[in-house]
């Protein structure tokens, strides 16, 4: 006998419906099951119109909403605050108990919170299950039961704790037949994406909802043996570009880590690489959780608390170097050929994101805070702990996070991981008759070879806004604060 007569799955960022862990455990509970989605008015209003994530998020409710039909139910999609519509729409329809899939972020755990107080005042249940992740955040931790603050002993105990059941899927889509349609008087179209506020123009770059994540899947696959080698080029198709998915939940991570663990048990180095990356996702997750301090809403704090006594640059010159970075115009090649693919793409390559925060850090001095901000309007697969993460180990004040003095040489990344110039010259056309030696550094190419490529530097494509050399000597003595705090302990 079913628990409940009527349950509501509320979809945030897990738009499938295989493999779903509230959508499972509704259905196997509750007689009737209805789904629900809410474009959250108060996160849409700031975003520019022309913001390429919620069509890629509009496009997948819509092909949810297709495949919810295809088994007798339907996605009734709201535009408002959670907290009015999701208590009542459960007392519009009469629903018992709402599931849904836990979410990490300080500001959707508040959000929760509060709807729970809400849902409970009315008398309906609330219930919460692990889904984005393949463990909780206290799923793994050290044998003094602590938070790990280290990535390879926490890969480690990742790895062991791993189970057949831990990455068994949920048998959602063969459980469908208890979807049920919303009453007549409860509205469910789905608006279009102009009455959101936003542009059809700007469609996803990427194919958007489960099929879209499938085909790439399928693309990677092949792929995913050669990912230790062809990773950090990016040049190459070595990545799986998934990270949107993931962000989305178009796709289960439960998928993505089985059949990376099924193919590294089978001697796959490539699979055993991608999934530590999975790994490092699941870490970042649980550093979020455990020192809440990295993300607090407008207050991100260093995770080691002596880089916040850094003095970052501020002013105008500084204004201006972060204006340059922004908009790829710093005269490094590589470091403008990265901002320019997230500005046009909004994806970035994983080297070429730890290339452009080590520069706008290290280089330019500027507070990590200002890149992470700048990241967070623009990358598709934006994800508030492996952003910060991603940041903090720039910057060197995460938790096991680049050691201070190692500061990447823009030059010397750009021979290495885009040896012909080939991604250079593709977002930065104005270098593109440069030879393969001369387009890492066009201030060092002789005159003769300017001039055959027709560049005037300063006026076609600019001089390095910085010198590198003296930027890191500058840097090492800025992070000397950092030095004399940890010795003062
Ligand atoms: C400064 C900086 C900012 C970053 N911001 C984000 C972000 O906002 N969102 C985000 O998902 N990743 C972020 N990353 C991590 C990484 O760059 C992206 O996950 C990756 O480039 C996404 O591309 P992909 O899906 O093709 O990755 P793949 O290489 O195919 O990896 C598969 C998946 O593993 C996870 N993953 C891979 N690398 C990392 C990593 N270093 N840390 C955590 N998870 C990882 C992601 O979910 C990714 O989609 C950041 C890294 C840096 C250095």
């Amino acid at each position: 006998m079913a628990d409940f007569d009527l349950g509501l799955v509320w979809f945030r960022r897990d738009l499938r419906v295989a493999d779903h862990a509230a959508l499972y455990h509704a259905l196997t509970r509750c007689r009737r099951v209805l789904c629900a989605f809410v474009f959250d008015r108060e996160i849409l209003a700031p975003l520019p119109k022309n913001d390429r994530r919620v069509p890629f998020i509009h496009a997948s409710a819509v092909e949810l909403d297709q495949a919810l039909r295809d088994a007798g139910g339907s996605l009734i999609v709201r535009h408002g605050a959670p907290l009015e519509e999701i208590p009542s729409l459960a007392r519009e329809c009469g629903a018992q108990a709402v599931f849904a899939n836990r979410d990490y972020e300080p500001s959707a755990k508040a959000r929760d919170v509060a709807v729970a107080e809400r849902l409970a005042g009315a008398g309906v249940a609330f219930f919460t299950f692990k889904d984005q992740t393949i463990f909780d955040h206290d799923n793994v931790l050290t044998g003094a039961g602590k938070p790990y603050t280290v990535f390879t002993p926490y890969k480690r105990n990742w790895l062991a704790t791993l189970t057949p059941d831990t990455l068994k899927p949920y048998a959602s889509e063969d459980a469908l037949s208890a979807l049920a349609k919303p009453p007549s008087r409860v509205k469910h179209v789905i608006p279009s994406l102009d009455a959101l506020g936003f542009s059809a123009r700007h469609a996803p770059a990427l194919p958007a909802g489960t099929s879209g994540a499938l085909s790439l899947f399928d693309d990677f696959r092949d792929r995913m043996s050669d990912y230790q080698r062809t990773r950090d080029f990016p040049a190459v198709k070595g990545p799986s570009y998934l990270g949107v998915h993931l962000r989305h939940g178009t796709i289960s991570i439960r998928a993505l880590a089985r059949s990376a663990h099924d193919a590294q048990r089978h001697g796959n180095r490539g699979a055993e690489t991608w999934l530590s990356e999975l790994v490092w996702r699941d870490f970042y997750f649980s550093v979020l959780h455990h020192f809440p301090q990295v993300g607090v809403p407008g207050d991100h704090r260093a995770f080691k608390p002596e880089y916040d006594r850094i003095k970052w640059e501020t002013g105008d010159a500084a204004d201006a170097h972060f204006a340059a970075w922004c908009e790829g115009r710093t005269g490094y090649p590589l470091v403008d050929a990265a901002m320019r693919q997230i500005n046009q793409s909004g994806y970035m390559h994983n080297r070429l994101r730890m290339v452009v925060a080590s520069f706008l850090t290290k280089d330019l001095g500027i507070d990590w805070r200002r890149g992470e901000a700048y990241f967070e309007t623009l990358l598709n697969d934006f994800e508030l702990s492996s952003n910060n993460g991603g940041w903090q180990w720039a910057a060197s004040s995460g938790c096991d996070a680049q050691p201070y003095f190692r500061i990447f040489n823009p030059v010397t990344q750009s021979e290495k991981f885009d040896p012909k110039g080939k991604f250079i010259r593709h977002y930065v056309p104005e270098v593109a008759a440069l030879s393969d030696k001369d387009i890492h550094a066009p201030w060092r190419a002789r005159p003769d070879a300017l001039a055959a490529a027709k560049i005037a530097l300063g006026a076609d494509y600019p001089l390095p806004i910085v010198d590198h050399e003296t930027a890191r000597k500058t840097t090492l003595a800025r992070y000397d604060v950092v030095k004399g705090a940890r010795n003062e302990r």
